[in-house]
């Protein structure tokens, strides 16, 4: 059997990817999502094992010790990470993954592993990023002006990219989004 594709999606906070990557995968059945570790604590709606795998920052540096990241980044006074034992079970049954993941993380999947497919997602303008996140409510001011500041590096990085959806126009973006996933798991 082929293996899946490594699909990495990334851009600053409030690009709207878990929004095009929902989509995408209720769309493309051949595509798995790899849930990632965090030490951030839960969101209002959000549920340990299908959004994130909680867990304490204990509990996540002892995972990093006994190498079970692909990789890890700290973002925003919290730590993410992608464990990689779920993600080689993906691959092998032929599933392509997608890693949502920040700059740095891409980054250090893009070193270890250069057959991933690095996807990068971004709103028309970071104004835009901003009324988002603003209109998302999730974050108090300081810790939204630290992903604002975060943005303007990541928006610069643009072009270490492969690919680019813009999500301006929910339904355009949308269905960019799912042609971008088809097109990659077709090998183009
Ligand atoms: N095309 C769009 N137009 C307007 N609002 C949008 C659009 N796409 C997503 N949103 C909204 O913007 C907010 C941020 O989207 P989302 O949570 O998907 O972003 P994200 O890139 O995953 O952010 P983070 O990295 O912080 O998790 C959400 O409230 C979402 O409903
Ligand atoms: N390097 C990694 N970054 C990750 C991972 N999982 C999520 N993320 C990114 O963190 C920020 C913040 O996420 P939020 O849920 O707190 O808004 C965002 O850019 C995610 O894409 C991961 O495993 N590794």
């Amino acid at each position: 059997m082929r293996r899946g594709r490594l699909i990495v999606v990334s851009g600053p906070s409030g690009a709207g990817k878990s929004t095009l990557i929902r989509q995408a995968l209720s769309e493309v059945p051949e595509l798995a999502y790899s849930v990632s570790a965090t030490t951030r604590k839960p969101r209002e709606g959000e549920v340990d094992g299908r959004d994130y795998l909680f867990i304490s920052r204990e509990e996540f540096e002892r995972w990093i010790e006994e190498g079970r990241f692909l990789e890890w980044a700290e973002y925003s006074g919290n730590l993410y990470g992608t464990p990689e034992e779920k993600v080689e079970e993906f691959l092998d049954e032929g599933r392509s993954v997608i890693l949502e993941i920040e700059l740095q993380g891409a980054r250090k999947v893009r070193e270890k592993r250069p057959d991933a497919v690095m996807v990068f997602v971004r709103a028309p303008s970071l104004e835009e990023t901003r009324k988002r996140l603003e209109g998302r409510a999730t974050e108090d001011t300081e810790a939204m002006e630290l992903r604002m500041a975060t943005a303007l590096g990541e928006v610069a990085a643009m072009d270490e990219f492969d690919r680019e959806v813009v999500n301006g126009d929910r339904e355009r973006a949308r269905e960019d989004m799912i042609r971008t996933m088809r097109e990659i798991i077709g090998g183009k």
